[in-house]
């Protein structure tokens, strides 16, 4: 270790064959997706994103029945522009699903500052509020990502940490690069324990471990699991997943089938890291909640049955179109291209009439 308003009700038009509530009901195999969209999904986008479409986002996310929504960064504006007003995209939220969580990234104590002073004004998002801070298992990646060596950073976020769990915020502690660096190569699973163990000990509920990359494969993803696992229960490990090879839903079940039952995703496969060049999106949320169906792992949400994957669909088509880009879900456009088909069906029937 080291020392130191409610969206309108969209209907869906092709309905699961099977529910995820009709799915076994086992605790063991509860997931929780923690939807990453509006933070790590738009934290790369070139263009200025208005602060109504980031609440709208959220918005429409925890009604799909997504209860974990990263919703943004306190960070410095200089380093990341897109994340600039959280705060205000945070205060101009409608009420929400009771029971929604809102994490927030928080890199040093003036972002954590910035949480407390929100929290003063408007102590009603009190209870969705929580802290993720992050670091990394090379000093490479927190220096192009934090400005600091991995030990610095952890330095740093020790009494970060205290000082918001002293302030009844649960804090979430992100690892990048667990599998490779973009500016070293491959990464030693040794060194995401000792971060992970490191995190924990100062008080984060949870680790999630990031293949920033996106270069891991269920061989590296396990072994490097494996070895975390030594040093950190799996009960407080999760899996941040990028898809830059195409092998993030294979990471998801390889994860799982390690234990994990906290899988990062974002809707859309909204993303990247700004510090990771050429690094894609998150594995989408859409493809999570398909890939999982008739499966005996449930997903939570804040709706029963848990995250509607067809609302969810729905989400990803509203902010890509928003966006100016492609769905990057492969079972969000598969689902669209199949309403389109049916749509087109029905019209044929209609003009026969
Ligand atoms: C940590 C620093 C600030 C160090 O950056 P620095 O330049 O060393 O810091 P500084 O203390 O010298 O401050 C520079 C300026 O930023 C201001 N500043 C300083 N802190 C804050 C703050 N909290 N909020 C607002 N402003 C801030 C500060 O006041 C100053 O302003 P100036 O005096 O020049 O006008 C910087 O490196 C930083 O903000 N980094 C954040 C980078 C980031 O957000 N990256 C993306 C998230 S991580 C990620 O995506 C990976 C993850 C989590 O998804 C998992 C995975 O996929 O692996």
């Amino acid at each position: 270790m080291f020392r130191v308003a409610r969206p309108p009700r969209l209907r869906p038009r092709i309905r699961p064959t099977r529910s995820y509530a009709s799915v076994s009901a086992d605790p063991a195999n509860l997931v929780t997706l923690v939807e990453v969209g509006p933070r790590d999904g738009l934290q790369n986008e070139k263009a200025a994103i208005p602060v109504d479409v980031k609440a709208e986002l959220i918005t429409r996310l925890a009604h799909a029945g997504a209860q974990v929504v990263e919703a943004g960064s306190f960070v410095s504006p200089k380093w990341v522009p897109q994340m600039a007003g959280t705060d205000s995209v945070l205060t101009s939220l409608p009420s929400l699903p009771p029971g929604t969580r809102l994490p927030v990234l928080v890199p040093n104590q003036k972002g954590l500052d910035s949480v407390f002073s929100l929290l003063d004004a408007h102590p009603h998002l009190r209870p969705a509020i929580e802290v993720s801070v992050f670091t990394a298992a090379t000093d490479a990646f927190t220096r192009a990502n934090l400005n600091c060596t991995v030990p610095e950073s952890l330095q740093r976020l020790e009494p970060v940490i205290r000082s918001a769990t002293d302030a009844g915020l649960r804090v979430r502690g992100y690892v990048s690069v667990v599998v490779a660096c973009p500016y070293t190569g491959r990464v030693e699973a040794k060194r995401v324990r000792d971060v992970s163990e490191t995190l924990a000990s100062m008080g984060c509920y949870e680790i999630s471990l990031g293949d920033t990359v996106g270069m891991g494969t269920p061989t590296t993803v396990g072994a490097m699991l494996e070895e975390v696992k030594k040093g950190v229960p799996v009960e407080k490990l999760a899996g941040h997943f990028h898809d830059t090879y195409g092998t993030a839903i294979s990471n998801v079940l390889t994860a799982l089938s390690h234990g994990i039952r906290t899988i990062d995703a974002s809707v859309a496969g909204l993303g990247g890291c700004p510090y990771s060049p050429g690094a894609t999106g998150n594995v989408a949320t859409e493809d999570v909640l398909y890939a999982l169906r008739d499966s005996p792992y449930h997903v939570a949400g804040t709706r029963s049955g848990g995250i509607d994957l067809h609302e969810m669909v729905e989400v990803g088509v509203w902010i890509s179109e928003k966006l100016g880009r492609d769905v990057a879900s492969r079972a969000g456009k598969a689902i669209q291209a199949r309403r389109a088909w049916e749509e087109s069906q029905k019209q044929k029937e209609g003009s026969k009439l």
